[in-house]
């Protein structure tokens, strides 16, 4: 695959090669384009009004909604702790439009902006107060979380086989509770779900788990609450019934994208499955006790919340994922990372995309944005027939794997 972030002479990120263009934000009426403009805007009002900052704060928010909305992107505070690193990550689109940068970029970047605004950075009373906590929390104490852990009770009476593809299908389906999906105005729908995936490589992925020596899985996850406890019924799965050696549980280090996990999202899970009793209350016993012996180990690498694709990976995160026997990257944003955020046709084959991946990987994710790859023809016939925004809408979703 071309690396996007190739540049030339300008610093605009070049096409080298016969890979699609980047997706960029400046086609109004497009997905891309009512993020930036209509979700990004909307999202700083329910921050500013779920928490009460006081005054400098509200004119942080008021001026990063300005910044967006009329135009140039602004750069971090000169003593930002991460000024250099987001320089390096700079592909000279500080200074320019936000709708000319890619999206994938811009949204990362704004995220970093967001932060910035309510002073999780800097000395005082905001540092480390997470602005998406109310909305995390809520979800975590809710009915749909509820039903959620007593869904696990039903599993343990389950030949092995259908435990396993249960607990999967979960944990791909928990893809949907994504709050910045939800936030928004038009998001507000998602929660329907089509019975067949659009691509279903599971019978690959048991194999790699299945390995002739104990697994080592890297499970990259992507939201809090209602995403991250089936992951996590999923990864004692892997470690209790599927004998794996460890799982190394890859969250943001800084909050991301409304819902995506921190750290603290995942004691919040594993408490929570501990305290519900039943089943739930087992797996949150096991984990637990995973976490206490290093079987089950959380990372929150700086790369994370890069604005880049994983073909641009740092040399250490590389080796992670090369020592593992599987990759599984949860959610639309990781695969928009892993395949680069391009308008491929969506019959590409997957594997095209990701031979640069450094060992075998999997995508479990619900369709939220524009890109998609490895699809049957027959399917994307079917699918464009239909007449419905079936790659953003939340609906459809796909299990895809290069062993
Ligand atoms: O939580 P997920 O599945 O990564 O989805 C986040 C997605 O939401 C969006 O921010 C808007 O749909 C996408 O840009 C992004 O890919």
């Amino acid at each position: 695959m071309a690396d996007d972030d190739v540049r030339g002479r300008s610093g605009e990120p070049a096409v080298t090669s016969g890979d699609p263009p980047v997706i960029r934000s400046d086609v109004p009426g497009s997905f891309p384009w009512s993020v930036l403009h209509d979700r990004h805007p909307a999202l700083i009002r329910k921050v500013g009004d779920a928490t009460p900052y006081g005054p400098d704060r509200r004119r942080a928010l008021d001026l990063l909604l300005r910044e967006i909305t009329d135009g140039v992107i602004g750069p971090l505070e000169r003593a930002a702790h991460d000024r250099e690193l987001w320089e390096s990550w700079d592909r000279g689109h500080v200074g320019r439009r936000w709708d000319d940068a890619p999206f994938l970029w811009a949204e990362s970047y704004f995220y970093r902006k967001l932060l910035a605004a309510v002073g999780y950075f800097d000395p005082g009373p905001w540092r480390g107060v997470d602005p998406f906590e109310p909305f995390k929390q809520a979800e975590l104490l809710g009915k749909g979380v509820e039903a959620e852990l007593r869904a696990l009770d039903g599993v343990p009476g389950m030949p092995p086989g259908e435990q396993a593809q249960t607990l999967l299908q979960r944990a791909l389906w928990g893809n949907q509770a994504d709050l910045g999906f939800r936030l928004s105005a038009g998001g507000a729908q998602a929660g329907g779900r089509t019975t067949g995936l659009t691509a279903d490589d599971s019978d690959l992925l048991w194999p790699a788990v299945d390995g002739p020596r104990p697994a080592r899985i890297c499970f990259v996850a992507d939201n809090a609450a209602g995403e991250l406890l089936p992951d996590l019924a999923l990864i004692d799965h892997l470690l209790h019934a599927r004998g794996a050696r460890e799982v190394l549980l890859h969250v943001k280090p800084t909050p991301y994208y409304v819902s995506d996990a921190v750290p603290a999202d995942v004691i919040a899970c594993v408490r929570r499955l501990s305290a519900a009793g039943g089943r739930a209350g087992e797996v949150g016993e096991r984990l637990w006790g995973a976490m206490g012996s290093g079987r089950l180990a959380v990372r929150a690498h700086v790369f994370s919340c890069a604005p880049l694709p994983y073909s641009e990976m740092p040399e250490d995160l590389r080796e992670e994922f090369a020592s593992a026997s599987l990759t599984i990257m949860k959610g639309d944003l990781n695969y928009r990372r892993l395949v680069g955020d391009r308008m491929w046709p969506p019959t590409t084959p997957f594997a095209s995309a990701v031979g640069y991946f450094p060992g075998p990987v999997a995508a479990l994710r619900t369709l939220k944005s524009d890109v998609v790859m490895g699809l049957g023809a027959d399917v994307v016939t079917e699918l464009d027939a239909g007449g419905r925004p079936w790659r953003t809408s939340g609906t459809h979703a796909l299990i895809q794997v290069r062993p």
